[in-house]
């Protein structure tokens, strides 16, 4: 197990048998319009789903800084100060690797917001997000964020990549384990 992981505080034996791969995803929050940027995925995996901005973390980074360096990548902002929200696993049938997404809000950023070759991005009031057109997980764990309530949550998805099978949605009080 990759020793950034922090499955073995959230996960039971069985799933922590599986290797992780860690991802990160950050949601760009405007506190005067309540509004939160998400990216139109162009290419590769999530393409055609809107979303926060994110990806795999790299060997050599922190998972924090994995987030700031691909927030950077794909929406051209540079965020000052990242701060963890929720925790995602994922669990997709017939693979063997589970999905370790450290979810963070931002509103502490600078620049200037770009489309670039992975995403589009837009602006939404954040109580009126395009479920619709994201993953099938977000509008089960987006009301979370909106009450400010930390969570772990765990997923468990059809081999068509939309149905979830199972799910778990934890509050916490911290996520620093
Ligand atoms: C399965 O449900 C998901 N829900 C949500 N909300 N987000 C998800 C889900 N599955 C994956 N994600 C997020 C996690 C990451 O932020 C991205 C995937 O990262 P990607 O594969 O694009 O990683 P990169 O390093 O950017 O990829 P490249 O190698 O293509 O640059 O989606």
């Amino acid at each position: 197990m990759d020793n950034r992981s922090v499955a073995k505080y959230v996960e039971d034996a069985e799933h922590l048998e599986m290797p992780h791969r860690l991802f990160t995803l950050v949601f760009p929050i405007d506190p005067v319009n309540n509004c939160v940027l998400l990216g139109m995925k162009k290419r590769g995996f999530g393409k055609d789903k809107y979303n926060g901005f994110g990806g795999k973390v790299e060997p050599n980074e922190s998972i924090e800084s994995g987030a700031i360096r691909e927030l950077a990548e794909e929406s051209g902002l540079l965020a000052k100060r990242v701060d963890k929200c929720g925790l995602l696993f994922f669990y997709f049938e017939n693979d063997p690797v589970a999905m370790e997404v450290h979810v963070y809000l931002t509103s502490d950023f600078s620049g200037q917001v770009i489309e670039t070759e992975e995403m589009a991005p837009e602006w939404y009031s954040a109580d009126k997000m395009p479920f619709e057109q994201m993953w099938a997980d977000d509008s089960r764990w987006w009301p979370m964020v909106l009450k400010k309530q930390k969570f772990t949550a765990r997923f468990w998805f059809f081999s068509d990549m939309t149905t979830i099978t199972r799910e778990e949605i934890v509050p916490v009080k911290s996520l620093e384990f």
